[in-house]
Order: structure tokens, then sequence, then C-alpha cells
């Protein structure tokens, strides 16, 4: 049985204080911080980079920086992603034209490896070679780019295809994800769960993180007597 991990999304927070904020989610619960790395090219965004990972890990350096990286090529960032302090290095299936050798490139550096995939590729676009050798899948309930869209509903079966092929895996949810939109996630299979503006824009963060994890534990629970 997997366990519950969630992990506020940067995105949605100040980021004039940033290393105050990510302690504040930590105190309230979170075990993971998701880094929304955009480029400008994979998506219109801009956001940050190497260096302001570099400062928030110098700030706290235990926290397991969880790198969604939504740029154009993946390869290109991994040693310096690892040299900031990455823990998990999440690259999109959509941006690389070999994504073995890219989750090879990102253990040597010690880091977990993520595949993500957008609300338009299958899940069965994740091979099973790939799947068995990735740490974690994201399914992307929004198009990446910006926080505070809708949840797409849609996205929900690919969570529990992609469960059913790798019941050890981490499967995380990104996009729209908050109380109203987790029992679905949770009951498809995802235990890893990202929330910006759900939690960054709720009066008591904490609680919303404590409703998240436990409503992914007790769904953990009921898939593994199933
Ligand atoms: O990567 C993305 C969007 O590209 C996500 O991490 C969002 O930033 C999550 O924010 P909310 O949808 O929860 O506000």
């Amino acid at each position: 049985m997997v366990k519950a991990i969630i992990s506020p999304s940067v995105l949605a927070s100040d980021f004039g204080n940033l290393t105050a904020e990510c302690r504040r989610m930590i105190k309230g619960g979170a075990e993971w911080l998701h880094m929304d790395v955009m480029d400008g090219h994979f998506v219109p965004n801009i956001t940050m980079g190497a260096p302001i990972l570099t400062c928030v890990h110098k700030g706290i350096p235990d926290i397991f920086m969880d790198c969604h990286m939504m740029v154009a090529q993946p390869e290109k960032w991994v040693n310096d992603i690892a040299d900031a302090g990455g823990a998990l290095y999440c690259f999109h299936l959509e941006a690389t034209s070999d994504p073995l050798s890219l989750i090879q490139a990102i253990h040597d550096r010690k880091m977990k490896a993520g595949v993500a995939i957008s609300p338009d590729t299958p899940s069965t676009a994740i091979s099973d070679e790939v799947g068995e050798k990735a740490d974690m899948l994201l399914v992307m309930t929004v198009y990446p780019g910006r926080g505070g869209q809708k949840f797409l509903d849609r996205c929900v079966p690919k969570v529990a295809e992609l469960r059913a092929r790798f019941p050890q895996k981490d499967i995380e949810v990104d996009g729209g994800v908050g109380p109203k939109t987790i029992d679905v996630c949770a009951d498809a299979g995802s235990n890893v769960i990202v929330a910006g503006t759900a939690i960054f824009n709720a009066p008591n963060p904490e609680e919303v993180i404590q409703l998240l994890k436990n409503t992914v534990n007790t769904a953990q629970a009921k898939l593994a007597n199933q």
C-alpha cells in the first residue's frame, strides 16, 4: 500500500516570501513541496529555475523538492536541478524522445524520476518499461502552465489505468485538486496530491492538508483490501 503524500504547489504561494511559505506548509503537514519549473517554451509561462531552488534548499535543507519540469528540453536541466538540491525530477513525456535514458540520467544524479502526462496524452503512452523504471507517474488534471484552473474530470480514468498497471508506484495528480475533487483522485488510486490554490488560499491550510491526506489514506486502505 502506498502512503499519502501532500505536495503543495508553490505556484500559488506568495513568491515574495517563498522560504517562509514553504516552512508554513511543512509545519502544516506537507511532506513534499511541488516546485513548478516553467521555461516559456513547453508552457507559455516562466517561473523559476535552479537558482531559486538553491535558495529554498539552503533555507530548508531537509525539504523534499518535487521538481515538476515543464520545460522543452528536460535532458538539459538534470545536473542543475540535482546541484540545487532537487529530490525528484519529473519531466513531461511529451518533451522527450528517449524517456528511458532520461530516467537513467536522473537516477545517476541520485534523484527520483517522475514521468508526467498532459491532459491530451493517454496513460498508455507510458510504456510498461518506462512506468517500471520511473519512481512516480504524474497525471496532470489541468493543462500545465498556471495555477487556479478547473479540474478536468476526464483525466481521472488515466489514474485508475496507471494504478492497475503499477500498484506500487507513487501516482501524483496535479491541477485543480482540493477538498471538492480529492475523492475521485483518491478512489482512482492517486497517492501524491499536489494542491496550490486549495491550500495556499485556505484560511487554515493545515486543515486542508490533513483532509487530503486522510482521504488518500482511507482510499488506499480500501484499494489494498479489494
Ligand atoms: O503545474 C501546475 C500548473 O501548471 C500546478 O502545479 C498548479 O500550479 C496547481 O495549482 P492549483 O491548480 O492547485 O491551483
